[in-house]
């Protein structure tokens, strides 16, 4: 097991003295409607992260409904003025159409190789600080930019905490080329590494779910958590067929939890 550290985030090690954040209330979001308890925990968890962006960082913009709150904390900080030349690296389509109503300044990969902060959301979150995430469809471009990145901050709220990756019954994301799918569906099912796990190709209504990268997504589910996840990981990726999977492991450098009672801070040891 990782070694970590869970922490008030009074403690935190943050050092850009930036104007706090409005009180989260129900009444503001991503669009100003009104939002529930859930999401005022993701807000927290959000413009928490976002005290580790400072001026003239290049910055992963995750994907999903915690991590929009993230960007568009960054784009207000942006418009205020209290920050300044931020190059964002989007993780999606979706998050890049968010970032550029916002007038965040965006690149690729290509452009930007190296960035100093990613900030993403996760579907699970365990002890070690291993995460799956995908579930939005977007564990490709996640994995990519998130890699490329000094620091991966994850956040999310309490109810994503497991005990063991596959744990919460909710589904385990492959993405896969299209090409003979099903093919590669019943390898993937049949991996010992995943013993027991059924396989669902996502759909999108009546049709196969098409990722940014035009790929199919292969969604595991488990009944009991995965036993181990280094070797289930390492079994998918080496599958001809298989782009790539929402274990995210040994990547989170820091993971930002909201619960009702506070917000956490657990951080990977180097
Ligand atoms: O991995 C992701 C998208 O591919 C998301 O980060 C993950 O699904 C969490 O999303 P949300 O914050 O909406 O619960």
């Amino acid at each position: 097991m990782a070694s970590l550290t869970a922490k008030g985030l009074s403690a935190a090690p943050l050092t850009r003295s930036i104007k706090p954040a409005a009180p989260v209330t129900a009444k503001r979001s991503v669009a100003m409607k009104a939002v529930s308890k859930q999401d005022e925990l993701k807000i927290q968890a959000a413009h928490k992260a976002v005290e580790y962006v400072q001026s003239d960082m290049v910055v992963g913009l995750g994907t999903g409904s915690t991590a929009a709150f993230a960007v568009e904390r960054i784009g207000q900080l942006l418009k205020e003025g209290q920050l300044k030349n931020i190059i964002g690296v989007p993780t999606s389509i979706r998050t890049l159409e968010q970032a550029k109503a916002l007038g965040i300044p965006l690149a690729t990969l290509d452009e930007q190789p190296k960035l100093n902060v990613a900030i993403d959301g996760a579907d699970e979150v365990d002890n070690n600080l291993d995460v799956v995430k995908g579930r939005g469809g977007a564990l490709l471009r996640e994995k990519m930019v998130e890699l490329a990145a000094d620091k991966f901050v994850c956040i999310v709220d309490d109810s994503k905490m497991v005990s063991g990756l596959g744990g919460s019954k909710l589904a385990m994301p492959v993405e896969i080329v299209q090409f003979c799918d099903k093919y590669t569906l019943k390898r993937i099912q049949s991996l010992p590494e995943v013993a027991g796990c059924e396989a669902k190709l996502r759909m999108d209504g009546d049709k196969p779910y098409v990722t940014d990268n035009s790929n199919y997504i292969v969604d595991l589910y488990f009944q009991e958590p995965i036993k181990d996840v280094h070797a289930a990981s390492k079994a998918i990726l080496d599958l001809v067929g298989v782009v790539d999977h929402g274990l995210f492991l040994n990547m989170v450098d820091v993971c930002i939890i909201a619960a009702p009672d506070g917000v956490k801070l657990m951080e990977r040891k180097k």
